[in-house]
């Protein structure tokens, strides 16, 4: 299978020489990967995880998304970070981005809904008040179980749904995707007899969506995962070879590298297609909680294009020269749409009748890309065909394994996250949850 996407650093303001000095290092962060010896070995199962996934349980996934688009029209998917943005980025991308407000007849899958990703009592409020006249599925998931945002999302549903079906129903709607043994899921899970999906060990959650954490929500909505499988293993097959420069994925990772080091300490992930948001925030989270650490780290942000150069272009034209870009662009779209002549031409755009909206689009990015350069930003550039279930597959695994390398490179152990816990313990000690009395007095007393 060939390779889907291209990657084009001549715009990153970088000498070829630069890059070659890297190779050492590059080398050496390639061996910590596959040989497992660097930080963080226990986290390296995602390195061949599109070959090496369980095959049962991928037959099981796909058998409870067809029951579960017999059971209900609208899958509720409960989970934050790593168990809830893979899911959305993937669906969000290959889908209908109006596919909920489709008439019913029109649509083949349930629609996937999010919840437990934050503590808003109104958004909980309109999703109760939503599914009321649906028939509903959950699929909770949760690597720990314990986190506070998908517990609490999972009590009031769990009530919700024994109410609303009684146990019994409520127990065949409700789908669990969660550590293989152990954590507080798996043990009501196993009391409750709810079917459930295994997490593996040694994957984190941030490099979790090709496991049954994004597996079954993606191919609830409809989506080939056997086509993202196969486009992931051509990225495992691609990414592999140790030599920069016959490996992209690790150019990205060591030119992000040397732009840091000369101050580029912001990467803004472009997109032109606004169904890549959330693939933006999938990204953001998989290169924040990796590299942001020991004082250390570029500041992953993202902007949708054009929309936002009507917002954040000023800035990113002329503000502080901190930042590179590095811009997703999709070649060709697989829904055109043409541009129709109008006798008027008010708008003065007739000369575009006829040609399509990829063609703007390029336009755009073409002029775009020209213009951050001559101020001073250095672009980075990956092309993609189409965005397929296949390509798709592929992407996630290059910025998976670029996030690798590159937290490697940085010097830091790219596959834990222990400064999410300082928030965490501030709100359980306010909460006044047990083990925390101490803390809670003097947290109060600052506050
Ligand atoms: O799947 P869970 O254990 O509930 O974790 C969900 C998320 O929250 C945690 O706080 C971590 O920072 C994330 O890396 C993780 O993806």
């Amino acid at each position: 299978m060939t390779t889907d996407i291209q990657f084009d650093y001549a715009n990153a303001m970088l000498d070829a020489q630069e890059l070659e000095q890297l190779e050492p290092q590059v080398l050496l962060a390639h061996q910590q990967l596959h040989q497992h010896t660097g930080a963080g070995a226990n986290f390296l199962g995602w390195v061949d995880w599109p070959f090496n996934y369980d095959r049962e349980e991928f037959h099981r996934v796909k058998q409870a998304a067809e029951t579960i688009a017999q059971q209900a029209n609208i899958l509720v998917v409960i989970g934050v970070g790593g168990s809830y943005l893979g899911s959305r980025a993937v669906i969000e991308m290959l889908t209908n981005l109006f596919y909920a407000h489709l008439p019913t007849q029109k649509r083949k899958f349930p629609v996937v809904y999010y919840l437990g990703h934050h503590l808003s009592s109104n958004y909980m409020a309109d999703l109760l008040e939503l599914i009321e006249d649906h028939e509903v599925a959950i699929n909770v998931v949760s690597k720990s179980g314990t986190t506070a945002e998908p517990a609490l999302a999972f009590r009031v549903l769990r009530a919700y749904m024994e109410k609303r079906y009684g146990v019994e129903g409520a127990r065949r709607r409700i789908y669990v995707t969660t550590d293989a043994e152990k954590g507080a899921l798996k043990q009501l899970a196993d009391e409750k007899k709810y079917e459930t999906f295994t997490i593996p060990d040694d994957v984190g959650g941030r490099f979790s969506v090709l496991t049954t954490v994004g597996l079954l929500p993606i191919a609830v909505a409809g989506i080939d995962i056997e086509e993202l499988m196969a486009g992931a293993q051509a990225g495992v097959n691609a990414y592999r070879n140790p030599a920069i420069s016959r490996n992209i994925c690790y150019q990205y990772a060591a030119i992000r590298n040397l732009l840091y080091k000369k101050g580029k300490n912001n990467e803004l992930l472009v997109n032109y297609h606004p169904q890549m948001t959330f693939f933006c925030e999938w990204w953001k989270q998989l290169f924040g909680e990796s590299e942001g650490k020991d004082q250390k780290g570029i500041l992953p942000s993202s902007v949708n294009f054009t929309t936002d150069l009507h917002a954040m272009g000023q800035y990113i034209q002329e503000g502080r020269r901190h930042l590179f870009e590095t811009v997703i662009f999709v070649n060709r779209s697989s829904k055109p749409v043409m541009i129709p002549e109008d006798q008027q031409n008010r708008d003065g755009m007739n000369q575009l009748a006829g040609k399509d909206y990829d063609f703007v689009n390029r336009k755009a990015y073409e002029g775009t890309l020209l213009a951050h350069v001559d101020g001073g930003v250095p672009n980075l550039a990956i092309t993609l065909e189409q965005l397929t279930a296949c390509a798709v597959g592929e992407l996630i695994y290059f910025f998976e394994k670029a996030c690798g390398l590159s937290g490697y490179l940085l010097g830091v152990n790219p596959f834990n996250q222990p400064g999410v816990e300082a928030y965490k313990k501030n709100m359980y000690a306010l909460l006044g949850l047990p083990g925390y009395e101490r803390l809670k007095g003097q947290l109060e007393n600052r506050l």
